[in-house]
């Protein structure tokens, strides 16, 4: 089951989106979250809706995960012949397919074994720990009626895996290439991430330092052959958030006369909005047009790269191999954690999706 927070697919989708991703406290806990989550969702669709409108008119996180999906499971039966046949399914935390349904489908399927894989490189408790919890707490819910219990395990990270690391590298030098030859060797890299809010780094979130994890080998695998930055984007509200922000870098170097840039997504493997908007169309376009940039470009998303696919099915492979319910990290909270649910969903994929109603 590939775990991702989903993105609206047309513009009447926007606002469940949106009301969905509200209401969620795992990834932003509000004051009165039911009623003031319908009343942002509200207030921000308009805004968000012209951002889809202009990228297409809705995110293309569902057609690459089917893609990702169709492709992986064919490898994955060449790859692993024991462990065949494998079956794909989405499992979207703010649109359809909705975590929920899938694992009831999965079950109307007649299915035992399911590997929760998600499909966020870095693990952070706002993104991938929102999709466990969310399967803990179905799970828990139907485990008094449902005597078909399914046994899970997850694959909860990936931020090295040497083929996802490969197919960034391959990403970041086409891109380099295509600068103009006097400027080739002085572009700055630009990795950026989406940001999280100073409240969740403080209380020991692991995304920060796994995105950093990530950035380091591709840097590695370049041999450091540029000079870099990790710079955080799409801030949310009021709040600080970890920075520095990727607009304020762009024109930070451009004031210091830096000005050949190439802007590289590393955290989500999908394009969508905040590729093809923020960093395409506001960024790259408006707000470097503004301060003077000379040349700016944008590595290209992972989507169904053939070495990304690859990667994917080892991944998988490895998983299964190894026969652990999860890694080592999973078990581990956030030092600052305060969130009962967290030792809970823990526990249940420790346990391979087993609860003690007692
Ligand atoms: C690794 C990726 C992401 C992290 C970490 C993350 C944390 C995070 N996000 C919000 C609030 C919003 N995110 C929104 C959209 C959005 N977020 C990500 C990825 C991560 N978010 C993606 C890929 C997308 C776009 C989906 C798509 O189009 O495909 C939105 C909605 C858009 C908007 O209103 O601006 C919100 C809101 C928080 C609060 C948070 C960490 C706590
Ligand atoms: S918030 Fe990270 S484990 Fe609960
Ligand atoms: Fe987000």
């Amino acid at each position: 089951m590939m775990l991702n927070m989903g993105g609206p697919e047309t513009v009447s989708e926007v606002y469940d989106f949106l009301h969905r991703l509200f209401s969620d406290r795992d990834i932003i806990p509000l004051p009165f979250q039911s009623k003031l989550a319908p009343w942002i969702a509200k207030r921000r669709t308009p805004k968000i809706i012209e951002q889809y409108k202009r990228i297409g008119g809705g995110s293309p996180i569902k057609k690459w995960t089917h893609k990702q999906g169709e492709s992986l499971v064919k490898l994955l039966d060449e790859m692993s012949p024991y462990t065949a046949p494998h079956k794909y399914y989405i499992g979207f935390r703010y649109v359809n397919p909705l975590t929920e349904d899938t694992i009831e489908q999965i079950q109307r399927d007649g299915i035992e074994r399911v590997v929760a894989f998600t499909q966020y490189p870095q693990y952070s408790c706002s993104t991938t720990g929102s999709s466990l919890n969310a399967i803990y707490r179905y799970c828990k819910s139907k485990s008094q009626s449902d005597s078909s219990r399914l046994q899970w395990s997850v694959i909860d990270r990936w931020p090295t895996h040497p083929g996802f690391i490969e197919v960034c590298l391959l990403y970041v030098n086409d891109e380099i290439e295509k600068f103009p030859d006097n400027v080739k060797d002085d572009v700055v890299l630009l990795f950026s991430a989406h940001s999280l809010p100073m409240t969740v780094v403080n209380r020991g979130d692991p995304y920060p330092q796994e995105v950093a994890a990530t950035v380091h080998r591709v840097m590695e695998s370049l041999n450091f052959s540029h000079p870099y930055r990790l710079v955080w984007q799409s801030k949310v509200g009021p709040q600080p958030w970890l920075g520095p922000q990727t607009d304020e870098a762009i024109k930070g170097y451009c004031k210091r006369g830096q000005r050949n840039l190439l802007l590289i997504p590393i955290a989500f493997v999908n394009d969508h909005i905040e590729t093809l908007h923020e960093l395409d169309i506001e960024y790259a376009g408006h707000l470097a047009a503004k301060c003077g940039v000379e040349n700016i470009r944008r590595s290209a998303a992972l989507n169904d790269h053939p070495i990304f696919i690859q990667a994917l099915a080892d991944i998988v492979k490895s998983h299964l191999d190894t026969n652990q319910p999860c890694s080592r990290q999973l078990p581990l909270r956030c030092p600052g954690c305060r969130n009962p649910r967290c030792a809970l969903t823990k526990e249940f994929f420790l346990n391979r999706g087993f609860i003690d109603t007692k």
